[in-house]
């Protein structure tokens, strides 16, 4: 058995592997990670052969994950993943290559190993990337903007008057500040990958991940999508596979 660990700036996502199966636990949010609650969460476990993490969170976070991993596993050899110039099939399009968030140069690497077609990978996280792979498993390059999240806070923090709420609205013009957000926030979201969609020449598989991925699918007004949570977790799985 390994475990995952995929770090965002909002949530830890992780999973157990066994057989090359993933069994994702309940993601925490990162304002709840401590070392008490990452005990919680991995105590009744069985003590894994390897983990493989990534982080685009904060530093601190990473070096808990570290350190509370090594209290519970003596020894226990863990390693963060870093994104590559070119692995697995696949080949980064920054001229950093590194500078590509691991996060996303992970979901490149597994939608190449498990649909193997060009695609359109959409991250919506704290930030929805969007990442771009042809059918030679080459990076096309990106777009990074803010997540739904992210949004209504820049609204809230920017203004004297706006406040959001967790309900969800119908998706239309709204006739209250609280609906008028979320559809504003939802339509940003929706048009960044209607907009890009509509500017390929090929076809491409559109794949969403990320904490609001079935939010915003549900509202595309595209061919079929898939929506697979777990594409970071994979990439940490392919990268484990491929080491051992
Ligand atoms: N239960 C939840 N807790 C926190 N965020 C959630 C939850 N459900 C949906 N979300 C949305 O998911 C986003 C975080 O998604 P996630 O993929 O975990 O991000 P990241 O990888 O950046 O940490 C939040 O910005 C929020 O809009
Ligand atoms: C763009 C991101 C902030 C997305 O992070 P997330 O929303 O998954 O927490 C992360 O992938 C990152 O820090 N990237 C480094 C810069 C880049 O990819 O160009
Ligand atoms: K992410």
């Amino acid at each position: 058995m390994n475990l995952l660990i995929d770090m965002g700036n909002s949530r830890l996502k992780w999973a157990m592997t066994m057989a090359g199966q993933i069994m994702a636990g309940p993601p925490l949010a990162n304002d709840r990670v401590d070392r008490q609650a990452l005990i919680k969460l991995w105590k009744g476990i069985y003590r894994p052969r390897r983990i493989a993490v990534s982080c685009v969170g904060a530093g601190h976070l990473l070096e808990l994950v570290q350190s509370v991993a090594r209290d519970l596993w003596l020894d226990i050899d863990v390693i963060l993943v870093k994104s590559q110039a070119q692995a697995f099939g696949v080949i980064n399009a920054y001229q950093q290559p590194e500078k590509l968030g691991v996060d996303r140069w992970l979901s490149l690497v597994a939608v190449w190993q498990k649909y193997h077609c060009p695609a359109c990978i959409v991250d919506c996280g704290t930030a929805i990337t969007v990442d771009l792979i042809n059918a030679e498993g080459r990076h096309q390059g990106g777009m990074i903007s803010p997540g739904l999240m992210l949004m209504k806070n820049a609204l809230v923090q920017g203004t004297a008057a706006l406040k959001f709420d967790d309900t969800n609205y119908s998706f239309e013009p709204a006739n209250s500040t609280e609906a008028a957000i979320y559809s504003g926030t939802l339509a940003a979201a929706v048009g960044l990958i209607e907009h890009v969609m509509s500017k390929q020449t090929t076809n491409l598989q559109l794949i969403l991940t990320g904490g609001d991925a079935e939010l915003i699918a549900g509202q595309l007004n595209l061919a079929p999508s898939i929506v697979d949570k777990d594409l970071v977790l994979r990439g940490l799985l392919c990268v484990l596979e491929g080491r051992t």
